[in-house]
């Protein structure tokens, strides 16, 4: 077996190979054709479009791509697989009547006085005789109610007359029941059939599996989850696990950190590697990405440098249609949404900018929501809420996006949330006063330049910041603004 040493050689090896006669051209080439240097634009030819439009062209790709189902068995069911048709009860749950309690089952027209206790019904061994006034049948929780009983009398209310130290004989009921059908669960009464129960897109958690369960379907029609691969692209990258940073190299942060991103959101990441910033090995490596699935994600190479080749590439080489190639935002201007039929199967790209943060903050705001859909969910964008500001924040020249954690206020809690419901009570009115003041506050993660990484840790909304405009410079302290959920709160 290959040692670790001799892997990460390995590793460090190729990655110079992939870098030797790099197109870029440079100081030491000598050449007559003018070099990507010399010759890159001097402006982006893509306008950077505002949010909503950069929106707009994902939804409208979305329209075009059903999500695939398939049939899973009930039994292999998991929290989060997401319903692909519609369910009806099968039939009435419970299918005859049922005890609500523990006690006895008896004819509401005897009242109280005692009874003949002439048999059972248990869980799995129901009474199987005949009863009349004056009789009563003993009856747990669950149990069926003999057909001729028409109410239950809990056995607190009944007390032993008569036994045989082995069964009970007589019983005294002290408290009548109240009407016909006490504590008894008729059928129907907890579904009816032919009820909808589910529709489609439903998120399945551990409530619903057990009622798919309980109805005896064998197996229903369940979204599968999307493939997604994951690549990141620079000459600069090494592998995260080699032990030596060769000088002016960085390890890949990117790659691990969406693969994680998207399996803790239910999708299945496939690792598509490192590709060097060379026109002809990034065209081998998207083709052989989408050998393994129609929806990548890259990162890097998509801004102003010479090494920049990703647009051109997927444009140019690959004939894909470039949605938008910039978007009027911060961190991520550089974000771009390609796509194309290649191999007869549309295939959708997000070339995300090289900036940990970027990459991380467009997976979420773009890809997410295309392979949410994908997965099968009707809701598709992250949550909004609102939330008060920790801290006053200057406002920058694009709408920004800033990391934060949030802090639940204090009176949320024990004796301030008795408070809060007894006033309620008292008065009767919502206490508007005391909802505002329950807003979370918003604490941002620190630098937020975008490749801050650091700045994610902890992070569980992504701010909505306005961009600066005349009259409107920054934030104060307190002020409300709108935040992205990203994770759990
Ligand atoms: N002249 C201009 N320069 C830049 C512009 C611009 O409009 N004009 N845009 C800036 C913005 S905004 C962003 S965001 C970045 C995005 O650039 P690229 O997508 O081309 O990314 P790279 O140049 O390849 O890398 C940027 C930065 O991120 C590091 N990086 C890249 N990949 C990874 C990875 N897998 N793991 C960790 N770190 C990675 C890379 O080393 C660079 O430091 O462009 C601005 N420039
Ligand atoms: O949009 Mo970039 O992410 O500012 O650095």
């Amino acid at each position: 077996m290959e040692s670790r040493q001799e892997k990460i050689a390995e590793v460090e090896s190729e990655r110079k190979d992939r870098h030797s006669g790099d197109e870029a051209g440079g100081y030491s080439g000598q050449t007559h054709e003018l070099s990507a240097i010399v010759s890159r634009a001097r402006q982006s030819r893509w306008p950077a479009v505002p949010m909503e439009e950069a929106y707009k062209s994902i939804e409208a790709v979305l329209k075009e791509i059903d999500p695939c189902f398939k049939y899973e068995p009930v039994v292999a069911l998991q929290p989060g697989q997401i319903l692909a048709e519609k369910i009806t009860a099968p039939a009435d749950v419970p299918t005859c009547c049922k005890s609500i309690k523990d006690g006895y089952a008896v004819l509401f027209a005897d009242g109280a006085g005692d009874r003949e206790v002439i048999g059972s019904s248990t869980a799995g061994a129901p009474f199987t005789g005949s009863m009349t006034n004056g009789q009563c049948v003993r009856v747990s929780t669950g149990a069926v109610v003999p057909d001729c009983a028409d109410a239950v009398v809990q056995v607190e209310d009944t007390e032993i007359v008569k036994h045989d130290n082995k069964e009970e004989l007589v019983i005294k009921i002290k408290k009548a029941p109240s009407r016909i059908g006490q504590d008894i669960r008729k059928p129907g009464d907890d579904m009816r059939k032919g009820d909808l129960l589910f529709d489609v897109g439903c998120i399945l958690s551990a409530g619903e599996i057990g009622v798919i369960n309980e109805i005896g379907l064998k197996a229903v029609a369940v979204y599968r989850r999307p493939k997604v691969c994951v690549m990141s692209t620079g000459n600069e990258l090494v592998e995260s696990m080699a032990e030596e940073i060769p000088p002016g190299c960085i390890r890949d942060s990117n790659r691990p950190q969406l693969l994680a991103l998207f399996k803790s959101l239910g999708f299945k990441p496939i690792d598509a590697g490192i590709a060097p910033d060379r026109r002809s090995d990034l065209v081998v490596a998207i083709k052989n990405a989408f050998g393994y699935a129609s929806v990548l994600v890259t990162s890097g190479g998509v801004s102003m440098g010479e090494h920049d080749l990703l647009k051109d590439v997927l444009e140019n080489d690959l004939g894909l249609k470039i949605h938008f190639g910039r978007v009027w935002m911060k961190p991520g201007m550089p974000a771009t949404f390609a796509t194309g039929v290649i191999g007869a199967e549309l295939r959708c790209v997000f070339a995300l900018p090289g900036n940990p943060v970027s990459s991380w903050a467009c997976a979420h705001l773009f890809a997410a929501p295309l392979l949410r859909h994908l997965a099968g969910h009707l809701k598709i964008y992250n949550s909004r809420i609102y939330v008060k500001l920790a801290d006053g924040v200057k406002l920058g020249e694009r709408p920004e996006y800033k990391r934060a954690w949030l802090q639940m206020p204090d009176r949320m809690t024990g004796e301030m949330q008795d408070e809060f419901w007894k006033t309620r009570q008292e008065t009767g009115q919502l206490q508007k006063k005391e909802q505002f003041e329950l807003l979370p506050i918003a604490h941002i993660t620190g630098g937020q330049l975008s490749s801050r990484l650091a700045s994610t840790i902890g992070a569980n909304v992504l701010l909505e910041l306005p961009q600066k405009s005349d009259g409107l410079a920054q934030l104060e302290r307190g002020e409300i603004v709108q935040a992205f959920v990203i994770a759990p709160i």
